[in-house]
């Protein structure tokens, strides 16, 4: 899964085994995850010699604004993980889980998942993963997920990147989007913008009064609005940050 030194895999390996599988990390067990990841990735990176926490980045905005686009820009140019929140729901929703026809239901409303499961499946993608950086595309959806998130993980995010879309252009996405989804409808897509106003711009602000938001224009080309982006990660650019 990821190297070891040799000292912390000591003290590592033993506390996984005592993990029962269901149980979600704690935070002690997450910071050491990335105690041990750290000290591999400093070689390269440098700034983050002092970190014992993953270095994570919200992407936020409206239902077709772009948040997977970027993501996928960004995690290419600067070798983040993408973890989209709704992909790993639909990933979930297909398997033969327990929650399958409930996340399928809450999707297919436009509804917000309870926050334990999608925090558990973010969780244990950033656990499986080797990569010590990540976008978490679409998620928090809501204060309750915010809340939860720090409770359960332990960590705040680094940035929060905020894709601002007029509702028009965001309706006109979704519907041309040709992802066979079944949220991508008018009525759905009517219902989303309604949680959009209502739960996802209270995190923004929240966030906002916390001067972690980065407010992106997203009307434009993708090139023109990831120019807009690259600036906030030049810190993890291979010739650091461009002054
Ligand atoms: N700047 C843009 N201009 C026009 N279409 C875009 C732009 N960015 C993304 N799209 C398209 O709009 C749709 C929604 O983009 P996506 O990245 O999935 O948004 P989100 O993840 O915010 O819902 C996709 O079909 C995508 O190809
Ligand atoms: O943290 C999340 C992320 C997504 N969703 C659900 O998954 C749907 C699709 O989310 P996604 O981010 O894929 O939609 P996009 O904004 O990309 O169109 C949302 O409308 C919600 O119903 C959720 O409940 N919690
Ligand atoms: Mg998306």
């Amino acid at each position: 899964m990821w190297r070891c030194s040799s000292f912390l895999s000591s003290l590592v390996r033993p506390l996984n085994r005592r993990i029962h599988p269901q149980l979600a990390w704690n935070r002690f067990e997450f910071a050491q995850h990335f105690v041990t990841t750290e000290i591999l990735s400093t070689a390269n990176e440098g700034v983050f010699s002092k970190r014992t926490s993953p270095f994570i980045a919200f992407v936020l905005g409206g239902p077709g604004s772009g948040k997977g686009t970027q993501c996928m820009m960004i995690a290419d140019a600067f070798k983040f993980t993408h973890l989209s929140a709704g992909d790993l729901l639909r990933k979930e929703m297909v398997s033969d889980g327990e929650n399958g026809a409930m996340i399928r239901n809450s999707i297919k409303e436009g509804k917000i998942v309870p926050s334990e499961i999608t925090i558990r499946l973010i969780q244990k993608a950033i656990e499986s993963s080797e990569n010590y950086k990540f976008l978490i595309d679409g998620f928090p959806r809501s204060d309750e997920n915010r809340i939860a998130f720090e409770r359960i993980v332990g960590v705040e995010p680094d940035l929060v990147l905020f894709f601002e879309c007029p509702e028009e252009e965001m309706i006109k996405r979704v519907l041309s989007r040709n992802q066979g989804r079944i949220d991508d409808n008018i009525e759905t897509v009517k219902k989303r913008l309604q949680v959009f106003h209502t739960l996802n711009l209270p995190v923004v602000n929240y966030y906002s009064r916390k001067g972690k938001v980065h407010k992106i224009n997203a009307v434009g080309t993708l090139d023109e609005i990831f120019e807009k982006v690259r600036p906030l990660f030049a810190a993890f650019s291979k010739d650091g940050p461009r002054n």
